[in-house]
């Protein structure tokens, strides 16, 4: 398994935004699905090593999140919620950025074939802060793929994308999940039906579910996955 947690908690002073959660993922695409404020962003955010945990402990590819960090980020592409990309510069200039601080060998090639499979081949000479919303997000992937990494965390990656826009990253994301680990965090449950082979459902810190979508759905009815996750997470 790529990923291995161990009663990771957060707590923000009074607060626990997330509270002993364990879990373990392997190649395919993991849906990580809770209400506002149920704690996914701070849980991508530990296993990235962008904040530390109160306590517990994650592996990625074997290595720990508090004692491995910089192996952790080798392996490991984040793209984060807000996306935050410098506006200023030109998409292929900003790949190469990324491409030195990971000290790729290479990177002209390597930045040609993620700009071929990221679609961003007619955007590729605009500067970031020209590009639409879409094609932005597609900067990010990019980005968080450079230097192909075992792992991909991606929070909320099609939040706000037009139709067109969100079938495209959606094939790329199901394209990546053939050979890698991905934790998608969305609020979109056809996205979830689209992409994911199995799901976490995350409430107050907690998690109430972790399977895969069929067995999600014979232990309940076979309602739907908005219906299965209200049940779980309205209270
Ligand atoms: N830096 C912080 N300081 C204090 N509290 C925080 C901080 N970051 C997050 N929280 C709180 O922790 C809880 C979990 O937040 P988190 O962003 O992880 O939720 P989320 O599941 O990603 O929500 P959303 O779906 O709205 O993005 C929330 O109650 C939030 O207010």
């Amino acid at each position: 398994m790529s990923i291995r947690v161990e009663a990771l908690t957060k707590v923000y002073g009074q607060q626990k935004a997330v509270n002993s959660i364990s879990f373990e993922a392997g190649t395919g695409v993991l849906g990580f699905l809770g209400p506002n404020g149920a704690g996914k962003s701070t849980t991508m955010k530990m296993l990235t090593c962008f904040i530390p945990q109160t306590s517990g402990t994650a592996f990625v590819c074997g290595f720990d999140i508090s004692r491995q960090p910089l192996d952790v980020k080798r392996n490991i592409g984040y793209l984060p919620e807000s996306n935050p990309l410098y506006t200023d510069m030109y998409v292929k200039e900003s790949m190469a950025f990324v491409a030195g601080i990971h000290g790729l060998h290479e990177p002209d090639k390597r930045i040609a074939e993620v700009i071929e499979q990221t679609g961003l081949g007619p955007e590729q000479h605009k500067k970031i802060g020209q590009l639409s919303k879409g094609y932005r997000q597609r900067v990010g992937l990019a980005q968080a793929i450079l230097h192909n990494p075992q792992v991909l965390i991606l929070d909320e990656p099609t939040s706000g994308l037009d139709p067109n826009q969100l079938v495209g990253i959606r094939q790329l994301i199901t394209e990546l999940g053939k050979t890698k680990t991905i934790i998608l965090s969305t609020h979109i449950m056809q996205e979830v039906e689209a992409v994911c082979n199995r799901v976490i459902i995350i409430n107050q810190g907690s998690i109430v579910a972790n399977d895969t979508l069929v067995n999600l759905r014979s232990q309940n009815n076979n309602n739907t996955l908005e219906h299965i996750f209200i049940g779980l997470t309205n209270n």
